[in-house]
Formats: C-alpha cells, structure tokens, sequence
C-alpha cells in the first residue's frame, strides 16, 4: 500500500492535475468525464480498469449514459496517496486519446 499524503503534499499533488477537485473532507478527488456517448464511456472504463489493475489501485466510480464519475482515494491509508494520482493522470491520458 502506499502511504497517505500530508496536506501539502497532496495540494501540490493536485495542482499537476487539472478537472480533478478535492472532496471536502479532503480524502479524495473527483473528476466527471463526459463523452459522446455509452461505447465511448464504457470504453473508457474498459481501459482505465485495465490500468487500475497494472497499478493494483481502484476507483470508485458509477456510469449513467455517457457520464462517469471518479472519486479517487486509498481505502487502505485513509485519505490520498500518490496511487490515486497515478491513477488519476492514467485516466487523463485515456480519455484523451
Ligand atoms: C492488497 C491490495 O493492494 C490492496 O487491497 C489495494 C487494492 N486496491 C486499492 N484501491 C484503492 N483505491 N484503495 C486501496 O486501499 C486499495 N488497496
């Protein structure tokens, strides 16, 4: 498992990043990705699954129609760890190919 972060390392963290806000209680981050539509929404998911088990780190995440929410955190730390921000630009990169 990886270690959760400090406060400032995690702010620092998220400011590498951009469409990813911190939940309020500052134990995970959250993006919306809106496609075109289910296909390419679920084709996202495929791959982002894929890349969450080559890095043994899981969203938490729902579907409705074309829409998918994340929310990133590591269960096992209580809050961020640097595995969420992995995940979090490997699923940027995804979503923008
Ligand atoms: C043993 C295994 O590495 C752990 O259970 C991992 C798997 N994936 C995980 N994913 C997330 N998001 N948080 C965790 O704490 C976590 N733990």
């Amino acid at each position: 498992m990886s270690a959760k972060l400090t406060a400032e390392a995690r702010d620092a963290a998220l400011a590498q990043l951009s469409g990813w806000t911190l939940r309020d209680d500052g134990t995970a981050i959250g993006r919306r990705f809106v496609f075109t539509d289910f296909s390419e929404a679920f084709a996202f998911m495929t791959r982002a699954a894929l890349a969450a088990e080559r890095i043994g780190h899981h969203p938490d995440w729902s579907n409705s129609y074309r829409t998918v929410e994340v929310s990133l955190t590591t269960h096992d730390a209580g809050g961020l760890s640097e595995l969420d921000f992995e995940l979090a630009a490997a699923m940027d990169r995804i979503a923008a190919r």
